[in-house]
Protein backbone atom coordinates (compact mmCIF):
# COMPACT_ATOMS: atom_id res chain seq x y z
CA UNK A 1 0.00 0.00 0.00
CA UNK A 2 1.56 3.57 -0.92
CA UNK A 3 -0.20 6.58 0.79
CA UNK A 4 0.18 9.95 -0.92
CA UNK A 5 -0.55 13.45 0.72
CA UNK A 6 -3.14 14.29 -1.15
CA UNK A 7 -6.09 13.60 -4.01
CA UNK A 8 -4.09 15.56 -6.18
CA UNK A 9 -0.40 14.06 -5.61
CA UNK A 10 -2.11 10.80 -5.81
CA UNK A 11 -3.46 11.28 -8.85
CA UNK A 12 0.13 12.58 -10.66
CA UNK A 13 2.09 9.70 -8.39
CA UNK A 14 -0.24 7.19 -10.20
CA UNK A 15 -0.10 8.13 -13.36
CA UNK A 16 4.08 8.37 -13.23
CA UNK A 17 3.91 5.08 -11.77
CA UNK A 18 1.27 4.05 -15.17
CA UNK A 19 3.63 4.83 -17.39
CA UNK A 20 6.86 3.00 -16.02
CA UNK A 21 4.99 0.14 -15.30
CA UNK A 22 3.84 0.51 -19.23
CA UNK A 23 7.06 0.85 -20.79
CA UNK A 24 8.55 -2.00 -18.42
CA UNK A 25 5.78 -4.22 -19.88
CA UNK A 26 6.30 -3.23 -23.21
CA UNK A 27 9.86 -3.70 -22.95
CA UNK A 28 8.90 -7.43 -22.41
CA UNK A 29 5.78 -8.13 -24.82
CA UNK A 30 4.34 -6.72 -28.12
CA UNK A 31 1.51 -5.39 -26.54
CA UNK A 32 0.35 -4.39 -23.14
CA UNK A 33 -3.29 -5.03 -21.59
CA UNK A 34 -4.45 -2.05 -19.58
CA UNK A 35 -7.87 -1.48 -17.67
CA UNK A 36 -9.12 1.84 -16.85
CA UNK A 37 -11.67 2.69 -14.61
CA UNK A 38 -14.45 5.86 -13.69
CA UNK A 39 -14.64 7.99 -10.48
CA UNK A 40 -13.18 10.82 -9.67
CA UNK A 41 -9.56 10.00 -8.64
CA UNK A 42 -9.64 7.26 -11.61
CA UNK A 43 -10.29 10.38 -14.07
CA UNK A 44 -8.00 12.65 -12.24
CA UNK A 45 -5.28 9.99 -12.50
CA UNK A 46 -5.72 10.12 -16.34
CA UNK A 47 -5.85 13.81 -16.41
CA UNK A 48 -2.65 14.10 -14.84
CA UNK A 49 -1.42 11.81 -17.06
CA UNK A 50 -2.51 14.18 -19.71
CA UNK A 51 -0.78 16.76 -18.14
CA UNK A 52 2.83 14.53 -17.55
CA UNK A 53 5.36 15.26 -21.02
CA UNK A 54 6.67 11.71 -19.38
CA UNK A 55 3.24 9.68 -21.00
CA UNK A 56 5.40 9.96 -24.15
CA UNK A 57 7.96 7.11 -23.14
CA UNK A 58 5.32 5.06 -23.33
CA UNK A 59 4.58 3.93 -27.32
CA UNK A 60 0.89 3.81 -27.22
CA UNK A 61 0.20 2.50 -30.20
CA UNK A 62 1.07 -0.97 -28.48
CA UNK A 63 -1.46 -0.47 -25.71
CA UNK A 64 -5.10 -1.89 -25.44
CA UNK A 65 -7.36 -0.36 -23.27
CA UNK A 66 -10.49 -1.70 -21.93
CA UNK A 67 -12.72 -0.89 -18.98
CA UNK A 68 -13.92 -2.17 -16.04
CA UNK A 69 -17.11 -0.96 -16.04
CA UNK A 70 -19.42 1.01 -17.90
CA UNK A 71 -22.31 3.68 -17.45
CA UNK A 72 -24.99 2.27 -20.03
CA UNK A 73 -25.70 5.37 -21.35
CA UNK A 74 -25.22 6.46 -25.36
CA UNK A 75 -22.04 7.52 -27.09
CA UNK A 76 -20.61 10.71 -25.95
CA UNK A 77 -22.66 10.88 -23.08
CA UNK A 78 -21.04 13.20 -20.24
CA UNK A 79 -21.70 10.60 -17.92
CA UNK A 80 -19.98 7.70 -19.56
CA UNK A 81 -16.40 6.61 -17.90
CA UNK A 82 -15.08 6.26 -21.92
CA UNK A 83 -16.13 9.90 -22.49
CA UNK A 84 -14.11 11.15 -19.38
CA UNK A 85 -11.66 9.24 -20.32
CA UNK A 86 -11.20 10.70 -23.44
CA UNK A 87 -11.95 14.49 -22.40
CA UNK A 88 -9.01 13.72 -19.85
CA UNK A 89 -6.37 12.05 -21.45
CA UNK A 90 -7.09 9.63 -24.75
CA UNK A 91 -7.85 12.50 -26.87
CA UNK A 92 -3.76 13.24 -26.48
CA UNK A 93 -2.16 9.64 -26.92
CA UNK A 94 -1.75 8.46 -30.73
CA UNK A 95 -3.70 5.18 -29.66
CA UNK A 96 -4.25 2.60 -32.37
CA UNK A 97 -8.56 2.50 -32.59
CA UNK A 98 -8.97 -1.36 -33.03
CA UNK A 99 -7.05 -1.68 -29.76
CA UNK A 100 -9.49 0.92 -27.62
CA UNK A 101 -11.90 -1.41 -26.25
CA UNK A 102 -14.92 0.79 -25.52
CA UNK A 103 -17.77 -1.21 -23.06
CA UNK A 104 -21.06 -0.98 -25.54
CA UNK A 105 -23.30 2.12 -25.63
CA UNK A 106 -27.36 2.27 -25.96
CA UNK A 107 -26.97 3.69 -29.32
CA UNK A 108 -24.91 0.37 -29.90
CA UNK A 109 -25.95 -2.58 -31.92
CA UNK A 110 -27.70 -4.06 -28.80
CA UNK A 111 -29.62 -0.78 -28.17
CA UNK A 112 -31.12 -0.47 -24.76
CA UNK A 113 -30.44 -4.66 -24.55
CA UNK A 114 -27.41 -4.25 -21.42
CA UNK A 115 -27.55 -8.10 -21.30
CA UNK A 116 -26.51 -8.71 -24.96
CA UNK A 117 -24.11 -5.36 -24.76
CA UNK A 118 -22.29 -7.13 -21.63
CA UNK A 119 -22.11 -10.65 -23.91
CA UNK A 120 -20.56 -8.44 -26.93
CA UNK A 121 -17.88 -7.27 -24.66
CA UNK A 122 -17.53 -10.72 -23.14
CA UNK A 123 -16.53 -11.50 -26.89
CA UNK A 124 -14.64 -8.75 -27.65
CA UNK A 125 -12.71 -10.11 -24.49
CA UNK A 126 -12.34 -13.66 -26.05
CA UNK A 127 -10.95 -12.39 -28.85
CA UNK A 128 -8.09 -11.29 -27.31
CA UNK A 129 -7.69 -14.07 -24.49
CA UNK A 130 -4.55 -16.08 -24.93
CA UNK A 131 -5.63 -20.00 -25.30
CA UNK A 132 -7.75 -21.34 -22.82
CA UNK A 133 -9.00 -18.24 -21.78
CA UNK A 134 -11.94 -15.90 -22.18
CA UNK A 135 -10.36 -12.65 -21.51
CA UNK A 136 -6.96 -11.17 -21.57
CA UNK A 137 -4.38 -11.24 -18.45
CA UNK A 138 -4.52 -7.86 -18.08
CA UNK A 139 -0.89 -5.67 -17.15
CA UNK A 140 -2.77 -3.22 -15.42
CA UNK A 141 -6.10 -3.39 -13.94
CA UNK A 142 -6.91 -0.06 -12.38
CA UNK A 143 -10.10 0.31 -10.18
CA UNK A 144 -11.92 3.00 -8.11
CA UNK A 145 -13.68 2.50 -5.02
CA UNK A 146 -16.88 4.03 -3.88
CA UNK A 147 -17.66 5.04 -0.11
CA UNK A 148 -19.67 1.87 -0.21
CA UNK A 149 -16.55 -0.06 -1.19
CA UNK A 150 -17.86 -0.87 -4.71
CA UNK A 151 -15.51 -1.38 -6.95
CA UNK A 152 -16.45 -1.60 -11.56
CA UNK A 153 -19.86 -1.77 -11.25
CA UNK A 154 -20.03 -4.18 -8.29
CA UNK A 155 -22.25 -2.95 -5.80
CA UNK A 156 -22.52 -4.47 -1.76
CA UNK A 157 -24.92 -7.16 -1.84
CA UNK A 158 -25.62 -6.55 -5.58
CA UNK A 159 -26.51 -10.08 -8.06
CA UNK A 160 -23.32 -9.22 -9.93
CA UNK A 161 -21.05 -9.83 -7.16
CA UNK A 162 -21.59 -13.02 -6.78
CA UNK A 163 -21.77 -14.07 -10.99
CA UNK A 164 -18.91 -16.79 -11.74
CA UNK A 165 -19.63 -17.39 -15.30
CA UNK A 166 -19.49 -14.46 -18.01
CA UNK A 167 -16.10 -12.11 -18.22
CA UNK A 168 -18.77 -8.85 -18.38
CA UNK A 169 -22.39 -8.46 -16.99
CA UNK A 170 -25.25 -6.23 -16.96
CA UNK A 171 -26.37 -4.53 -13.98
CA UNK A 172 -29.33 -3.32 -13.11
CA UNK A 173 -30.86 -0.76 -10.62
CA UNK A 174 -27.50 0.24 -9.59
CA UNK A 175 -27.56 2.27 -5.88
CA UNK A 176 -25.19 4.91 -7.83
CA UNK A 177 -27.18 6.33 -11.10
CA UNK A 178 -27.48 5.65 -13.93
CA UNK A 179 -29.25 2.10 -12.81
CA UNK A 180 -27.38 0.18 -15.92
CA UNK A 181 -24.57 -0.79 -16.30
CA UNK A 182 -22.03 -3.12 -17.67
CA UNK A 183 -18.88 -4.71 -15.45
CA UNK A 184 -16.20 -7.21 -15.98
CA UNK A 185 -16.87 -9.99 -13.34
CA UNK A 186 -14.68 -10.83 -10.23
CA UNK A 187 -13.58 -13.82 -12.07
CA UNK A 188 -11.74 -11.76 -14.63
CA UNK A 189 -10.52 -8.76 -12.19
CA UNK A 190 -8.65 -10.90 -10.40
CA UNK A 191 -7.31 -12.65 -13.31
CA UNK A 192 -5.16 -9.48 -14.04
CA UNK A 193 -1.67 -9.16 -13.29
CA UNK A 194 -1.67 -6.44 -11.34
CA UNK A 195 -4.63 -5.04 -10.04
CA UNK A 196 -3.85 -1.16 -8.54
CA UNK A 197 -6.75 0.00 -6.54
CA UNK A 198 -7.11 4.00 -5.95
CA UNK A 199 -8.98 5.74 -3.75
CA UNK A 200 -9.13 9.46 -2.23
CA UNK A 201 -10.71 11.68 0.37
CA UNK A 202 -12.12 10.58 3.72
CA UNK A 203 -15.65 8.57 2.55
CA UNK A 204 -13.15 6.03 1.43
CA UNK A 205 -11.52 4.92 4.42
CA UNK A 206 -13.90 2.83 6.22
CA UNK A 207 -14.18 0.49 2.89
CA UNK A 208 -10.78 0.93 2.70
CA UNK A 209 -9.50 -0.38 5.60
CA UNK A 210 -12.47 -3.22 5.73
CA UNK A 211 -11.13 -4.01 2.47
CA UNK A 212 -7.80 -4.71 3.68
CA UNK A 213 -8.64 -6.39 6.72
CA UNK A 214 -9.43 -9.58 5.03
CA UNK A 215 -11.93 -10.06 7.34
CA UNK A 216 -14.95 -8.95 4.95
CA UNK A 217 -16.46 -10.88 2.33
CA UNK A 218 -16.51 -9.35 -0.94
CA UNK A 219 -19.96 -9.80 -1.58
CA UNK A 220 -20.13 -7.17 1.16
CA UNK A 221 -17.27 -4.91 0.22
CA UNK A 222 -16.58 -5.57 -3.38
CA UNK A 223 -13.57 -3.87 -2.98
CA UNK A 224 -11.99 -7.17 -0.87
CA UNK A 225 -12.27 -8.85 -4.07
CA UNK A 226 -9.46 -6.86 -5.66
CA UNK A 227 -6.50 -8.62 -6.17
CA UNK A 228 -4.14 -9.77 -9.00
CA UNK A 229 -2.26 -12.64 -9.97
CA UNK A 230 1.16 -11.11 -9.67
CA UNK A 231 0.19 -8.03 -7.20
CA UNK A 232 -2.47 -5.87 -5.60
CA UNK A 233 -1.39 -2.19 -5.02
CA UNK A 234 -3.90 0.52 -2.87
CA UNK A 235 -2.82 3.31 -3.84
CA UNK A 236 -4.15 6.02 -1.59
CA UNK A 237 -4.05 9.58 -0.63
CA UNK A 238 -4.12 10.29 3.60
CA UNK A 239 -7.48 10.40 4.19
CA UNK A 240 -8.60 7.20 2.57
CA UNK A 241 -5.67 5.80 4.88
CA UNK A 242 -7.14 7.29 7.48
CA UNK A 243 -8.64 4.67 9.12
CA UNK A 244 -5.75 1.77 8.52
CA UNK A 245 -4.14 0.54 11.49
O1 LIG B 1 -19.55 4.85 -10.77
C1 LIG B 1 -18.38 4.57 -10.60
O2 LIG B 1 -17.81 4.81 -9.37
C2 LIG B 1 -16.58 4.28 -8.96
C3 LIG B 1 -15.96 5.16 -7.89
O3 LIG B 1 -16.19 6.52 -8.16
P1 LIG B 1 -15.74 7.72 -7.19
O4 LIG B 1 -16.22 8.96 -7.86
O5 LIG B 1 -16.33 7.49 -5.83
O6 LIG B 1 -14.22 7.69 -7.15
C4 LIG B 1 -15.67 4.00 -10.15
O7 LIG B 1 -14.59 3.24 -9.74
C5 LIG B 1 -16.44 3.28 -11.26
O8 LIG B 1 -15.59 3.00 -12.35
C6 LIG B 1 -17.54 4.15 -11.73
O9 LIG B 1 -18.32 3.62 -12.77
Amino acid sequence: MLVHPDGPVLAQAAAARLVTKLVDVLAERDEAHLVLTGGTIGIGMLAALGGLPLREAVDWSRVHLWWGDERFLPTGDPDRNDTQAVDALLRLLPLEPGRVHTMPATDGPDGEDAEAAAARYAGELARFAPAGADAPAFDVLLLGMGPDGHIASLFPEHPGTRETGPSAIAVHNSPKPPPNRISLTFRVIQQAREVWVIASGAEKAKPAALALSGTVDQTVIPATGAHGTEATLWLLDRAGAAELG
